[in-house]
């Protein structure tokens, strides 16, 4: 999803004109399996959209943008010079989509079980069902097509084995198990409430509908929302564009970071998103991410005496607190891993969590861990943050979290060598781009494990080099 400024964040999915009804354009069959052919003129459908827009808002939206076709679906170009500081664009919040668009009985009939994300792709259903009397007809239109989407949720298996060594799948695992456990309610809740809906939402439209949302919607004040025209523009990493919510102007709007000539595209910033979160949320990646980073789980042995009682302690002083912007939920026994910067070992190394996590799992008697836990009340109530006075103990927490990214290396190496092995050019353009974002994800991911390796290398090197 995505976050506005201050505080909308992107929310972690083109169209064809002269739809006749949506349940045409929903025949999911059709559509999953082709891309829809030309569009009609761009140009034209910005004549009528962004007027229909306006007339929805009350206000002027933008007049120095048109929609186009970028290589990555539609997006919004410079019709005009735009200078780095003007305001592009202002979207009134009541020409944007929230939950609070669900009927009120349907609303109250969905558990806090279903998500924003699922509400919204709620109301997405409902407007496609709805058809061309919708009042939001010619934005649903403009959206893209499951086909044009490549979010890991509809991988097929041999494309998702691409990526098996990588935290995401088992994110996509998770992620597609909790679409479905909304949608079994939200299906439940429409076909009670809906009189004329005669046919019951399927899974496929629910899945889409989620990744619409998940792709771009921003979170807001009013949990999120849909923000037409705004949700046209590309995500450029490096871009200082970002959503600005304004609360007392009612509506949002971006301004330029640089300069534009007519015709350049232009382009904002999603977030700080590593790929791993790109391809689970938006179903693309960057080739490289400076975002990048790896999520790895550590487990206190079944074998370990000591275990029960170091789980209690690490779960008292939960020794990982991480404001998770993405699907990928934090425990105490999962660590996010950056890339480390300096070569010599400066910076900020691997997370103080991941280290702490190790001294308690190398302890071995208990008053070792009640130790540990003294030391935290004493200091700032942070579990294992001090290095151990022993040196061999210290030497020998850092191997185990060595060995482990160690493993992870192997894996990763293994998969790309597996992927690369299997590079045949008679392969689909979907299966193509599939393997490319594969191929972003590991390599950055392997970046970021060598990086910690080496930074573990040394630190190791180091213990017993300084007197
Ligand atoms: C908010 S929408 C942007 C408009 C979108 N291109 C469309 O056709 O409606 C986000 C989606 O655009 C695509 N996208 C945006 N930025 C991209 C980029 N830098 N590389 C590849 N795809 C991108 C992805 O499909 C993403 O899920």
């Amino acid at each position: 999803m995505l976050l506005c400024q201050p505080p909308v964040k992107l929310f972690r999915f083109q169209q064809r004109r002269n739809v006749r009804s949506l349940s045409n354009r929903f025949s999911f069959t059709r559509l999953l399996s082709s891309v829809p052919q030309a569009q009609a003129s761009l140009d034209k459908e910005c004549i009528e959209f962004l007027p229909w827009l306006e007339q929805i808002g009350g206000a002027k939206i933008a007049d120095s943008l048109s929609i186009g076709k970028s290589t990555y679906g539609r997006s919004l170009f410079a019709s005009k010079v735009i200078h780095a500081g003007d305001c592009i664009l202002k979207v009134p919040f009541k020409a944007q989509i929230t939950p609070d668009e669900l009927p009120p009985y349907i609303r109250d009939s969905l558990t806090n079980e279903v998500g924003n994300i699922g509400k919204l792709a709620a109301v997405l259903l409902i407007e496609w069902k709805t058809g061309q009397n919708s009042k939001w007809f010619p934005y649903i239109s403009r959206l893209p097509w499951p086909a044009e989407m490549h979010n890991t949720i509809f991988w097929s298996e041999d494309e998702f084995n691409m990526i098996r060594c990588s935290a995401v799948h088992k994110e996509t695992i998770k992620q597609k198990a909790q679409i479905e456990n909304e949608f079994s309610l939200v299906a439940h809740a429409l076909t009670q409430h809906i009189p004329g809906l005669t046919k019951r939402p399927d899974l496929e439209e629910f899945m889409y509908a989620y990744a619409l949302v998940g792709s771009r919607a921003w979170e807001t004040s009013k949990g999120i929302s849909l923000i037409p025209f705004a949700d046209f523009i590309n995500h450029d990493g490096l871009s200082a564009s970002f959503v600005l919510c304004d609360e007392d102007s009612q509506l949002s709007r971006i301004s330029a970071d640089r300069n534009y000539s007519p015709g350049d595209e232009v382009l904002i910033n999603y977030g700080e998103f590593s790929n791993a979160t790109l391809m689970l949320d938006f179903g693309f990646t960057l080739p490289y991410n400076i975002h990048d980073e790896v999520q790895i789980q550590m487990d206190v042995p079944n074998e370990d005496p000591l275990r029960n009682m170091k789980l209690e302690l690490l779960q008292t002083h939960r020794t990982r607190r991480v404001k998770d912007i993405s699907i990928f939920h934090s425990s105490c026994d999962t660590f996010k891993i950056k890339e480390v910067k300096s070569a010599k070992g400066k910076g900020k190394g691997i997370p103080q969590s991941l280290r702490a996590f190790a001294r308690v799992l190398c302890c071995t008697i208990p008053q070792e861990l009640t130790d540990l836990s003294k030391e935290a009340a004493k200091n700032d109530g942070r579990l294992a943050r001090l290095p151990f006075e022993d040196r061999s103990r210290e030497l020998e927490a850092h191997k185990i979290i060595l060995s482990h990214i160690n493993r992870l290396i192997e894996d990763h190496s293994a998969c790309i060598k597996e992927m690369e092995a299997s590079n045949c050019h008679s392969v689909s353009q979907r299966f193509a781009v599939k393997r490319q974002m594969a191929r972003d994800l590991l390599f950055g991911e392997l970046r970021v494990l060598r990086s910690a390796a080496e930074w573990l290398d040394r630190y190791c090197t180091k213990l017993f080099s300084t007197p």
